[in-house]
């Protein structure tokens, strides 16, 4: 299964960042969003960060130019009938998500693969949206996508050997590690992260500390690279609420409750980073 043209759905901090990698990589790269003012802040991010690249030596501008003329920049979902892959990488809402899917059943290649960045969400359920289920796999990068190393690759109930084989592929072509796992909540990444940050929250919740000493605790005395509630800004604190609410709800077990501090910021529009407040205050 041969991959040269892609498409990545959602132009946001996950889809931009994805969109980068593959155009780096040589893929053409078709970049959708709702509205093109999401996509010229995604083509805004990507610019700026080949910019940079090219300031510090590591690429010349003409291979600049190149990796920006693989982008396209669609709101036309349409243009799926372009590609061999799909990467979707819109919010983590499993209705949303099925919705894209089923549209891009309609619209994608019969030989095109669906994959999903989602960060928690059963891949086999998203699967069941298409009539190719042996075709949908998950494809979770991590944040920020062109520096981090991993993609978790996380197999549906049906997905097939050789699309398992391909994303494997694909994803070293992006000088990324492969790392499979099966297909439950959260998977490995947010089955074992999301719940530190959560209890980070609980532990302002009830008061035992501040954001600021949570944070200092973690960094200096675990090593962590970002304090778990700096981390939470920079997720997006809606994403790390839908991602406790998807273990709450598919383990059914009390001990992933999301902490109300973390709804009532989320129903605040306190979403961290991307709205320029969350457990800090940022220059947006
Ligand atoms: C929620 C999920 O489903 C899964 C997830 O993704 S969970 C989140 C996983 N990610 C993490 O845990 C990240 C933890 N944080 C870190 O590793 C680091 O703080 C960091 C890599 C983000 C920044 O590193 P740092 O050393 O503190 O800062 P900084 O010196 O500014 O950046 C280091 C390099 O990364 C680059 N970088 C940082 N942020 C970037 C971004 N958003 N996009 C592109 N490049 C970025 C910088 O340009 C810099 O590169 P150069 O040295 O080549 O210029
Ligand atoms: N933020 C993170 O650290 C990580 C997030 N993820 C996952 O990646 C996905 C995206 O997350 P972020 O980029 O952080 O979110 P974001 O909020 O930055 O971006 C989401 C983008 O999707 C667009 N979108 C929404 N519905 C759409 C539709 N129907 N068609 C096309 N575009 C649509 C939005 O307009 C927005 O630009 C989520 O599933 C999330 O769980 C995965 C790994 C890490």
């Amino acid at each position: 299964m041969t991959i040269q043209k892609v498409m990545v759905i959602g132009a946001g901090q996950m889809g931009s960042g994805i969109a980068q990698v593959c155009a780096l990589a040589g893929f053409h790269v078709y970049m959708n969003d709702l509205k093109q003012e999401f996509l010229d802040r995604g083509l805004a991010g990507i610019t700026k960060n080949l910019v940079r690249s090219v300031e510090k030596g590591r690429m010349t501008a003409e291979a600049k130019d190149e990796v920006l003329g693989r982008l396209t920049a669609t709101t036309n979902l349409e243009d799926a009938k372009h590609v061999d892959i799909v990467i979707e990488a819109a919010v983590e809402n499993m209705d949303i998500k099925k919705k894209i899917f089923a549209q891009l059943d309609g619209i994608a290649p019969a030989h095109a693969i669906l994959a999903t960045n989602t960060s928690s969400l059963p891949i086999t359920e998203i699967a069941a949206a298409t009539n190719r289920p042996e075709k949908v796999i998950g494809m979770h990068f991590m944040n920020p996508v062109p520096v981090m190393k991993l993609v978790e690759i996380i197999r549906g109930l049906q997905t097939a050997d050789e699309v398992y084989a391909a994303i494997e592929d694909m994803t070293k072509k992006l000088s990324k590690v492969p790392v499979e796992v099966n297909d439950f909540p959260g998977f490995v990444s947010n089955r074992v992260l999301m719940p530190m940050i959560n209890e980070a929250i609980f532990t302002v919740y009830e008061g035992v500390a501040t954001p600021e000493a949570i944070d200092e605790v973690m960094k200096l005395g675990m090593n962590h690279p970002m304090g778990p509630l700096t981390l939470a800004d920079f997720i997006g604190l809606d994403t790390c609420l839908y991602i406790m609410e998807t273990l709450h709800e598919g383990f059914g077990d009390d001990k992933y409750r999301p902490c109300p501090l973390l709804r009532k910021y989320v129903k605040a529009g306190w979403l961290g980073r991307k709205t320029g407040r969350g457990f800090y205050t940022y220059e947006t």
